[in-house]
């Protein structure tokens, strides 16, 4: 459902952000896109919404070429693609039901927009949507009242709400702490398999990534390493993935070492299952 194909990204600056890269999602696939700082993760999922302009190369969602679209066909097929960012880009004085319902703003007019006055059915959908993610009481609160967790959760309802086939997930847990991070992990990866949604899941933390994404590519300086399943990120891969490192080693302090297990280099699909079945 989304082909990119020999995508190149030259910025102004001249940095070459992304080198040829090649990538495919079926429906319902879900990748987990890990990398050293400066990969070009974040140019790659911003390419896809066209947030960012490629240089050359192809990137197609079933059978639009995404790469050429400009002004109503770039709005329309945007709509198609939704977006979970780092810092949930709430707009924080309107409330949690009027941040969902911005979801819906590529299909309602402009007046209608401008007054907020969303069809019923988009409003039915929003209630439903804070339910499934547990916000419930929350639809009145401003965003701003709210923890990290549950803008997050909003981020995700919002972006559920255009009913995308595709999703962009920019560091969804990188301001969030660990258990609420395994939480919202889990939440995405329900809601995509209870949608049939692809996904591209960009993340820092490997082994958050090996817990709950079945596929992982790696992306350094521009150019995908690894591109296969989370359980095949050892040692060799992280490597060519981040550069050298004592990959078994999860403390500074040697002595501290003899003691400590190594980092779970190789999940199974008994951790993901775990980790799905977690608080
Ligand atoms: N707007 C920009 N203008 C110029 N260069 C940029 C721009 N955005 C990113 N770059 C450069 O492109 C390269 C890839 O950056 P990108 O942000 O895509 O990497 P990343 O893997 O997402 O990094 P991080 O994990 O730190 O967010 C880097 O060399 C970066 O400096």
């Amino acid at each position: 459902m989304l082909t990119i194909h020999n995508l190149e990204k030259r910025y102004k600056t001249g940095d070459r952000a992304l080198k040829g890269v090649s990538l495919t999602l079926a429906p319902g696939d879900i990748v987990g896109l890990i990398g050293p700082s400066g990969a070009g993760k974040s140019t790659l999922i911003r390419c896809v919404n066209r947030l960012v302009d490629p240089t050359s190369g192809t990137i197609k969602l079933f059978d639009l070429d995404l790469t050429n679209l400009s002004g109503g066909d770039l709005r329309k097929a945007r709509r198609r693609i939704g977006m979970i960012f780092q810092e949930y880009a709430l707009v924080e004085r309107l409330t949690v039901m009027e941040n969902v319902l911005s979801g819906r703003l590529g299909y309602v007019g402009f007046w209608q927009s401008w007054l907020r006055r969303f069809p019923e059915a988009d409003v039915a959908r929003a209630f439903a949507l804070l339910g499934r993610v547990g916000l419930t009481e929350f639809v009145d609160k401003r965003a701003d009242a709210l923890s990290g967790g549950q803008r997050q959760r909003v981020g995700i309802a919002r972006a559920l709400a255009q009913e995308p086939e595709l999703l962009l997930v920019d560091e969804p847990t990188a301001s969030l702490d660990p258990k609420t991070s395994r939480q919202v992990m889990r939440l995405i990866l329900e809601l995509c398999a209870e949608r049939k949604l692809a996904a591209i899941v960009n993340i820092h933390d490997v082994v958050l990534a090996q817990m709950f994404l079945p596929r992982i590519v790696g992306l350094r300086a521009g150019e995908v390493v690894y591109d296969g399943p989370a359980a095949g990120l050892n040692a060799e891969v992280l490597t060519r993935i981040y550069g050298e490192e004592d990959w078994a080693k999860t403390s500074t302090n040697e002595e501290a070492n003899d003691t400590v297990a190594p980092i779970p280099i190789a999940s199974t699909l008994e951790r993901r299952n775990a980790a799905m079945a977690g608080p």
